[in-house]
C-alpha cells in the first residue's frame, strides 16, 4: 500500500521541546513542521514520517527547541556605548555621561552600526523578537528589516532635542512618517516611545494618547524607574508618576510599562484595573542600583510582567536567557519565597508574557499550531547542562548563551551551527572597533 505525506518547508526532529503552553509540557522526542513559515504540527519523531516529508530536515536530537526569545525592552544601537560608563546611578549615567556621548556620537551610521552589532548578540542568545526604542528608529527599522528579525520599533518621544528631532511635535512628526514606511511589514510594528514622565510634559502625552489609539498601537514608557524620579515628581505636582498618566489617560492594555521598581498597592491597583504590561530589567534595575520591581507580586494581581535587557550601555549584556535566570532568582530573593517565578513562570516571562506585552501573543511567543515559526534551539549536550535531569531547569538555572546553536524567524533559518546567516558578523566587529576607537580617541 503507498501513502502520500505532505511536503513541509522544514522538519526540526528535536530531543525536547518546551512550547509553554498552558499544559506547561515538556515533550520528548518531537518534530516540529513548518510550512509558509508557521507551526504546522508538533507530533512525535517515531510518526513524523508518515505524515510529512521535506528537503529541509534539521536533525537535533541532544537538542532541547523553546519559543524565541521576546526582549521586551531596549535601545539596540546603545551596544555602541557599552563600558562607556558604569558603576553609576542612573541620573549621573544619564546627563553626566550618555546623553552627553549621544550628542556626540550618535548619527544614522551609528544607530545602523550599533543595532546591527545588537541583533548579531541577541540572536546568537536566542532573541527572535525585540522592542527597540532609539533616535533614527528608521535606521534602525531598516536594518531590522534586512536581518530579517521580529521587533517592535518604538520610536523616541522627548521635550528636547537631539540629532534626530528638534522637539517633541517633530518627534511625534518624523515617528509618524514610520507608519507609512514600515506599517505594512510583516515582522515590524511600529509604537510610540515617549522616554520618560520626567522628559515629556503633558501636551505630547496628550497626542500619544490620540493617535495611539486612532493608529491602533502600542506605547511604551520608562517608568518608576528609580526612587528619585518619584520624589522629584512628588516635589513638582504632589503626584506618584503613575498617578498622572492615570489622570492624563494613558492607563491601558496599549501600555508597557518599563522598570517599575517603585510600587505601592494603589499602583499595583491601576496597573491592574487598566491591563497595563510590566517590562521588568533586571539585570540594568540592579548594575543602576534602580531598586526590584515586585514580579512575584505582580504575578499574584494577575499583571503580565515582560522581560528586557534595557540597553548594553547600563546591562552590559543582550542577553534574555541571563535575564530569565536573574529574574527567577531576584523575585525569590525580594519576596523570601523559593518557590516564587518558578522556572516555567520565568520562561513564560521571556516569551509568550513578552509577545502579550507587545500585542503580537496570536503570532509568536509558544510553539503552538498556527503560530509563527520563531524558534530557538539550545544545544544540552553541553558541559553547563550536565547531567540531564530536567530540561527546563537546565535552561532557566544553568543555560549559557553558547548552547544556542540555531534560530529561525518566521520560519526563516537566520542563525545555524551559531552562525548567523543574513548579518555580516566580520564586518559588524570591524564597525564596532572603528567606533569604539573614534570614540575613545576624542572622549
Ligand atoms: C529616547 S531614546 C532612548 C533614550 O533613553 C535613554 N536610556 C537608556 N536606558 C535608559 C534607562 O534605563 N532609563 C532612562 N533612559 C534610558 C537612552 O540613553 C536614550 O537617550
Ligand atoms: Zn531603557
Amino acid at each position: 500500500m503507498t501513502t502520500t505525506t505532505t511536503r513541509a518547508d522544514s522538519i526540526i526532529n528535536a530531543g525536547w521541546i518546551i512550547p509553554v503552553n498552558a499544559r506547561r509540557e515538556t515533550l520528548t522526542n518531537h518534530s516540529l513542521v513548518i510550512q509558509h513559515g508557521q507551526i504546522v504540527d508538533l507530533l512525535p519523531t517515531t510518526e513524523v514520517d508518515q505524515h510529512y516529508h521535506s528537503d529541509q530536515r534539521h536533525d537535533l536530537p541532544k537538542h532541547l527547541l523553546i519559543p524565541g526569545l521576546v526582549n521586551a525592552h531596549g535601545h539596540a544601537a546603545m551596544t555602541l556605548f557599552r563600558g562607556l560608563a558604569d558603576d553609576l546611578p542612573l541620573m549621573s549615567w544619564l546627563q553626566d555621561h550618555i546623553w552627553p556621548a549621544e550628542a556626540q556620537w550618535v548619527n544614522e551610521e551609528f544607530v545602523h552600526d550599533g543595532t546591527q552589532l545588537a541583533m548579531l548578540e541577541m540572536l546568537r542568545s536566542g532573541t527572535t523578537t525585540f522592542s527597540d526604542m532609539y533616535f533614527f528608529p528608521d535606521v534602525a527599522a531598516r536594518a531590522v528589516h534586512d536581518a530579517r528579525m521580529r521587533c517592535q520599533i518604538s520610536f523616541p518621544i522627548l521635550d528636547f532635542p537631539t540629532a534626530w528631532a528638534r522637539d517633541a511635535d517633530d518627534y511625534i512628526h518624523k515617528g509618524l512618517e514610520l507608519f507609512d514606511d514600515f506599517g505594512s511589514q510583516q515582522l515590524i510594528n511600529i509604537a510610540f516611545g515617549p522616554h520618560a514622565p520626567y522628559t515629556v510634559s503633558d501636551a505630547p502625552l496628550q497626542r500619544v494618547i490620540t493617535l495611539a489609539e486612532e493608529l491602533d498601537c502600542a506605547v511604551q514608557i520608562h517608568l518608576h524607574e528609580t526612587a528619585q524620579e518619584l520624589r522629584d515628581a512628588f516635589l513638582a505636582d504632589r503626584r506618584r508618576p503613575l498617578q498622572r498618566l492615570n489622570e492624563l489617560g494613558l492607563l491601558s492594555p496599549r501600555l508597557q510599562c518599563v522598570h517599575m521598581t517603585q510600587l505601592d498597592d494603589r499602583d499595583i491597583q491601576l496597573l491592574r484595573q487598566n491591563n497595563c504590561h510590566v517590562v521588568h530589567c533586571p539585570n540594568s534595575n540592579l548594575k543602576l542600583a534602580s531598586g526590584f520591581c515586585p514580579t512575584a507580586k505582580l504575578h499574584g494581581a494577575g499583571i503580565n510582567v515582560a522581560l528586557g535587557t534595557d540597553g548594553a550601555a547600563s546591562n552590559n549584556r543582550l542577553d534574555l536567557l541571563g535575564e530569565m535566570r536573574t529574574a527567577a532568582l531576584l523575585a525569590k530573593a525580594v519576596s523570601h519565597d523559593a518557590s516564587a517565578i518558578d522556572a516555567h513562570s520565568a520562561l513564560e516571562m521571556a516569551t509568550i508574557n513578552g509577545a502579550r506585552a507587545l500585542g503580537i501573543e496570536e503570532v509568536t511567543g509558544s510553539l503552538e499550531q498556527g503560530k509563527a515559526a520563531d524558534i530557538a534551539a539550545i544545544d544540552l549536550s553541553a558541559i553547563e547542562s550536565q547531567p540531564l535531569y530536567n530540561p527546563l531547569s537546565q535552561l532557566v538555572y544553568a543555560t549559557d548563551p553558547s548552547q544556542v546553536s540555531h534560530v529561525w524567524v518566521n520560519g526563516e533559518l537566520l542563525l545555524s551551527e551559531r552562525k548567523a546567516l543574513t548579518l555580516d558578523a566580520t564586518r559588524i566587529l570591524s564597525r564596532a572597533q572603528s567606533w569604539a576607537d573614534k570614540i575613545s580617541a576624542r572622549p
